[in-house]
């Protein structure tokens, strides 16, 4: 049984190969450069098992998918799904801000302000406020939806955490259906209305898009066409997210069959073929393609 998926497996393209290709590529296609980092499998492993999978002592290390868009393409939505689905932490950084401003702090004062303003909150609030949820949840694998919202953010984050993420699901959205679903929302939010909307936009484009093309040129940008029923988009995020729990598989059994307790312990040629493929894929790319 685990050989037949094994083999489909082996024939068939990296994670990335989801409904994030070309097609859906048609609203942002700067510099989407190919892969430059693998995409490290005991972390995959992760997805799949809650088991530790042995790592060379960071087998501790959560699995982290940033998951950005623009204000509206439903990052928050499609979110929960994956959380409900996949068994991940949703760490939403708007909330984590929101949940602060509710608190009544100084620092959420200021925080509001921004807020109200379409702005974006200086790094060391909102990178504080995730590393602690990152902690309290204790997760092996976290979904960091909103952020990082610039530059700034992005290498606050790999400061502090000390990581980059292993992957970033970027939902592409035309700018006349966010402004349509933002204002829809009807959640009470101060920065749905349509001043603080276009100056999220225009933030967004010249702030937001560059950190979506840094991780493209890592190879680590799967990108979802946002346009559709939520139900719709969401088929294309699960495709992502089941092709990486294969790949999760995939790295538990490579891990068993090293540690000599797995399925394909028995050294007879057909489990030596599997050893080797499992080797090879080790050392494989597992990249996004992208598009252009
Ligand atoms: N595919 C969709 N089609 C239409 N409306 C949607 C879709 N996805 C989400 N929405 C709605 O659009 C609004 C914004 O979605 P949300 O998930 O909050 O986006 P974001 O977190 O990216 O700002 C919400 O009211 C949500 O219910
Ligand atoms: N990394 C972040 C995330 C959000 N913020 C602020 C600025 C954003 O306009 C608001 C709301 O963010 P949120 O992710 O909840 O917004 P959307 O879900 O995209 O509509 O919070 C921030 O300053 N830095
Ligand atoms: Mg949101």
């Amino acid at each position: 049984m685990w050989r037949r998926r094994l083999g489909a497996l082996l024939l068939r393209s990296p994670p990335s190969s989801s409904s994030t290709a070309a097609s859906s590529c048609q609203h942002h296609r700067r510099h989407l450069l190919p892969s430059e980092e693998p995409l490290a499998l005991n972390r995959l492993a992760r997805l799949f098992t809650s088991q530790a999978v042995s790592d060379g002592g960071n087998s501790q290390k959560p699995f982290i998918a940033f998951v950005l868009g623009g204000p509206g393409s439903g990052k928050g939505t499609q979110c929960t799904k994956i959380a409900s689905d996949f068994g991940f932490a949703h760490l939403s950084a708007g909330d984590l801000l929101r949940h602060e401003i509710a608190s009544g702090s100084e620092k959420g004062e200021l925080i509001l302000d921004i807020i109200k303003e379409g702005r974006i909150v200086p790094s060391e609030i909102t990178v504080e406020l995730i590393r602690k949820a990152m902690e309290t949840s204790n997760a092996n694998k976290v979904l960091i939806d909103g952020f990082p919202r610039c530059e700034e953010n992005r290498i606050a984050f790999e400061r502090t955490v000390g990581r980059e993420p292993d992957i970033v699901v970027f939902f592409d959205c035309p700018e006349d259906e966010m402004v349509k679903r933002l204002l829809g929302r009807n959640q009470g939010r101060v920065d749905d209305n349509i001043e603080t909307i276009k100056k999220r936009l225009e933030v967004f484009e010249s702030l937001n898009i560059p950190v979506v093309d840094y991780y493209s040129s890592r190879g680590k940008v799967h990108k979802i066409n946002a346009m559709g029923t939520a139900d719709e988009i969401f088929e294309a995020v699960r495709k992502l997210f089941s092709s990486l729990s294969d790949w999760g598989r995939l790295a538990v059994e490579k891990e068993k069959w090293r540690a000599g307790t797995g399925t394909a312990t028995q050294r007879n040629p057909t489990d030596l073929l599997i050893a080797e493929a499992l080797e090879f894929l080790d050392g494989k790319r597992v990249q996004s393609p992208d598009c252009e």
